[in-house]
């Protein structure tokens, strides 16, 4: 039984959800970890020195638990699927005698590239980034569930970002660079492409 794992990180507002939402449409067993979902409450954010609650830090993530969410995957992708109301194909269903099926999972999230215990599960780790005028504007189109408070962007979110992207660059992982510029058909395009590329190679 094949296994892939593919990471989708990136800045915030990169495009990352929306990527994964599309892949997962369309790549067969399909399963995906959203890092946004393992978010601790807001009480238990820390308050930095410059007043703003650190949202931007692995800390302010419940990182034990998505560790554990992936190795459930890992473990038994069939029951994950079935629990997460993803569909398998009849290759990929434990019914199937030669369990021939491949399953794939997406991880998805702003800090994936920064967190020991999962930066080698990756098969491929890909990386939307948008320059700082970009990001800015479309950040500040969002709300989250505790919207941004003024200044967030310029004293917290931007400067965490550099600070966590050298320190990926320096860790010298192997990752794909996305432009996140580009239109969603073309960045969906590349990537459904590098991923055929990619499980061409591994069968
Ligand atoms: N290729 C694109 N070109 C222009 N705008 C885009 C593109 N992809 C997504 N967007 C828009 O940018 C914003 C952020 O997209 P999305 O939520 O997918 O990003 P994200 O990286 O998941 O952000 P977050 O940090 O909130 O998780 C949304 O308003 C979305 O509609
Ligand atoms: N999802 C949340 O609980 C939450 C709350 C406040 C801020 N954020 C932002 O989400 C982005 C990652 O997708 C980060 O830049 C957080 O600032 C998320
Ligand atoms: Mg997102």
């Amino acid at each position: 039984k094949m296994k892939i794992i593919i990471g989708i990180g990136g800045v915030t507002n990169g495009g990352k959800t929306t990527l994964t939402n599309r892949l997962v449409q369309t790549l067969p067993n399909c399963c995906v970890v959203h890092q946004d979902d393992f978010f601790k409450k807001t009480d238990q954010i820390e308050v930095g020195e410059d007043g703003f609650r650190q949202w931007d830090v692995i800390t302010a993530l419940d990182m034990e638990s998505m560790v554990n969410t992936v190795k459930g995957w890992q473990e038994n992708p069939v029951k994950f699927a079935r629990s997460h109301g993803v569909n398998l194909s009849p290759e990929a269903e434990e019914s199937n005698p030669e369990n021939t099926g491949l399953h794939i999972l997406i991880v998805e999230g702003f800090l994936l590239y920064n967190y020991k215990p999962l930066l080698d599960i990756y098969d491929k780790r890909y990386f939307l980034a948008i320059p700082y005028e970009e990001c800015k504007r479309r950040r500040s189109t969002r709300t989250y569930t505790i919207p941004d408070p003024p200044g967030l962007f310029d004293g917290h979110v931007w400067p965490m970002y550099l600070k966590h992207r050298k320190e990926m660059e320096n860790s010298g992982d192997c990752i794909e660079y996305l432009d996140g510029r580009k239109s969603r058909d073309e960045l969906y395009n590349e990537v459904y492409e590098s991923i055929q590329n990619l499980l061409l190679n591994n069968s």
